[in-house]
């Protein structure tokens, strides 16, 4: 029998409710028809443009979004629904998030504390230790602020702070811009690690370029959904790629060519009800604007009529 992935997200959809001039109430489905899968022993790197819905995908997971949002589709972990209570249960020790912004650290407390969440045992105080070798903390952070430590290594402890914990799943929100790429490097193979340890982690990321020397596959996003999912080997060529966007994406690394993507996302409430990109596609046809299903090609997923 095929074992559940650890995470999977069907047709999530979320929708912030805002209230215009006059008062008028408009909905804004930021997020529409997203699915990602990750199964234990696998890294999975999420890419896109800014404001593509990557963080909201993390919060959504960890049940952390804003009052005026509103979440639709299915969440399950290891083959149940992730309930509320569960998520209580699970978060900050079973499934951890290491968070985009080191805003996130708590100005009012030591470091040492901060990682270890209050726990003074022994074997907590030997994990600190290990993972303050591992992320090049001198032993002296422990009773140091964030605010005495550079944006560097408030970036190292706001990871650790999530990697202390023996996590089955994990969800890191851009866990390495400030980081220099031997550190990056170093963090990105520290989820590696775990997978290989039977963990399931979520990566969301910019620098596709360090992602695919450690993940195992790339979901990309674009507009609020998920438009391809390839493996690591697709992004060797163009040709192997799907979808016109991840095209653009691959043209975009720098060891590629660096060709420069025109980011016009459209704005939610012109959003095309079938393939999000359609506008800026030169493969465009009429039918794209219609509705346009995830489907098979080629062994990866992909929302284009024309991927063949
Ligand atoms: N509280 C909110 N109210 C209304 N819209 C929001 C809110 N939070 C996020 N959004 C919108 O949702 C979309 C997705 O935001 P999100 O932060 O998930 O993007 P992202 O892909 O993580 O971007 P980045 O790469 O810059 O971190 C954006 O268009 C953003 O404007
Ligand atoms: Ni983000």
């Amino acid at each position: 029998m095929k074992k559940h992935p650890v995470l999977k997200i069907e047709h999530m959809n979320i929708t912030f409710t805002q209230y215009e001039r006059g008062l008028r109430q408009v909905e804004l489905p930021v997020i529409r028809d997203l699915n990602v899968e990750v199964h234990a022993g696998e890294v999975v790197a999420v890419a896109g443009s800014s404001g593509s819905g990557k963080s909201l995908l993390a919060h959504g997971v960890m049940g952390v979004l804003p009052y005026n949002a509103s979440m639709g589709g299915q969440i399950s972990y290891c083959g149940e629904k992730l309930t509320e209570k569960k998520l209580k249960k699970l978060r900050g020790s079973e499934i951890v998030i290491v968070p985009q912004s080191i805003s996130y650290l708590n100005p009012l407390k030591q470091i040492g504390s901060q990682i270890c969440k209050g726990d003074k045992s022994k074997t907590k105080k030997k994990k600190l230790q290990e993972i303050f070798n591992r992320y090049d903390l001198k032993p002296e952070v422990e009773t140091l602020y964030p605010f005495e430590l550079s944006g560097g290594m408030n970036r190292r402890v706001l990871i650790s702070t999530a990697m202390i914990e023996s996590p089955r799943l994990v969800i890191a929100d851009e866990p390495t811009p400030g980081l220099d790429l031997r550190a990056a490097k170093r963090a990105m193979e520290h989820f590696r690690e775990l997978a290989a340890q039977g963990a399931a982690v979520l990566v969301i990321t910019h620098d596709l370029e360090l992602a695919l020397e450690t993940v195992d596959k790339i979901v990309v996003f674009y507009a609020g959904t998920t438009i391809e999912e390839a493996s690591v080997k697709d992004f060797e060529q163009e040709e192997t790629l799907r979808h016109p966007y991840t095209k653009a994406l691959w043209r975009a690394m720098p060891r590629n060519g660096f060709q420069f993507i025109e980011e016009n996302q459209p704005y939610v409430k012109e959003l095309p009800r079938g393939c999000p990109f359609v506008k800026q596609c030169s493969m465009q046809k009429e039918d794209c604007k219609k509705d346009v299903q995830n489907r098979m090609v080629r062994g990866g997923l992909v929302r284009c009529l024309c991927a063949e």
